[in-house]
């Protein structure tokens, strides 16, 4: 059949004055937050859930702190098929709301991601639906590719590195995959998680894959208590520089960039745009894991779509920040 069209956008690249400022380097953005459903997710989830369809399955379920969970949301009805989406109370009411207004139904299963995940297979099981898993899926991977080719399509030059968050390494894959797509594979990244949800950093430093007692930290999104083994392989295939930072910072960035570019992103995406935000690139230039000086960075601003100004106070209240 005709190749479909995916449901994806080419995103905006936009060079960010302040960005560049706190970073010292010209940082570029990939704005995947004006993605249909708010982030880069629609990429990876929207070609799984097209590729299912085809083989003709009848009812898709996704385990998701949410945002994945708005994406096979947004696929499934264009596609005409049942969504069954499983989130943990850690994901908020109005996100519930937001895809039952989809047309998913929702279960509420769980404190964290994992535990979502364990009643979603269960659903695979007992009823033979289909797991739109959110981020440990070759297709996936295939799917959130798109993003670099659009970089390479978009950029004069190469950048000198690529700035991302880290929840399950599902975009983490999808970039080393599109890297290599492009020849770009000798481009480090920076792969940022918050501590308490930092399951890619305990992995890399066990040299094996570690399952995090729980997730305390607020970015809920990069909850995965494991993360994929293929971003532990991505590792052997790429410079992937781990870093990790404070809820407090990742909150902050979120504030800081709302000032800046007039954009309101989750605390999953403040994560990456706080290393640059905290001087943590030029750190890495001083200790000589990044050159110096860098000609351009990308970060891609992941977005996140459950998240208003009333939410933002609530975060800053609760981490104590004026
Ligand atoms: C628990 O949640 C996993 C996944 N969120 C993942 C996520 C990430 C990290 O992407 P990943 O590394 O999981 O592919 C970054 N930025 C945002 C805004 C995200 O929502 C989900 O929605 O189900």
């Amino acid at each position: 059949s005709r190749d479909q069209k995916p449901f994806h956008i080419v995103s905006p690249v936009l060079e960010s004055l302040s960005l560049s400022r706190a970073a010292g380097t010209k940082v570029y953005m990939k704005l995947e937050n004006v993605q249909p459903t708010g982030s880069f997710k629609i990429r990876g989830i929207g070609h799984l859930c097209q590729e299912a369809a085809k083989k003709g399955c009848s009812h898709f379920v996704c385990a998701s702190g949410g945002n994945a969970g708005l994406a096979a949301a947004y696929a499934a009805r264009k596609l005409g098929v049942p969504v069954t989406v499983v989130v943990p109370s850690s994901t908020g009411p109005g996100t519930v709301l937001r895809l039952q207004e989809m047309g998913a139904e929702v279960e509420v299963s769980g404190q964290v991601w994992d535990d979502a995940n364990s009643r979603a297979l269960e659903l695979v099981k007992t009823k033979g639906w289909v797991s739109i898993h959110p981020f440990d899926h070759p297709l996936v991977w295939q799917g959130h590719a798109s993003l670099v080719q659009e970089l390479k399509d978009s950029l004069d030059t190469k950048p000198d590195a690529i700035v991302l968050s880290v929840g399950g390494g599902g975009l983490l894959a999808g970039v080393v995959a599109g890297l290599w797509q492009v020849g770009w594979q000798d481009t480090p990244i920076i792969a940022v998680e918050t501590w308490g949800a930092h399951s890619l950093h305990a992995a890399l430093e066990a040299g094996q894959l570690v399952t995090l007692p729980d997730i305390t930290s607020v970015a809920k999104c990069l909850g995965a208590k494991t993360v994929a083994a293929r971003a532990l392989e991505c590792a052997k295939e790429c410079q992937i520089i781990s870093q990790v930072v404070e809820d407090a910072d990742a909150v902050r960035a979120v504030e800081q960039f709302l000032e800046d570019e007039r954009m309101l992103v989750q605390p999953a995406c403040g994560a990456a745009l706080a290393l640059l935000y905290t001087g943590r690139l030029q750190r890495l230039q001083r200790e000589r894991r990044l050159r110096a000086p860098l000609g351009s960075v990308v970060v891609v601003v992941c977005g996140g779509s459950s998240i208003r100004p009333a939410q933002l106070r609530a975060l800053k209240d609760q981490l104590g920040l004026q």
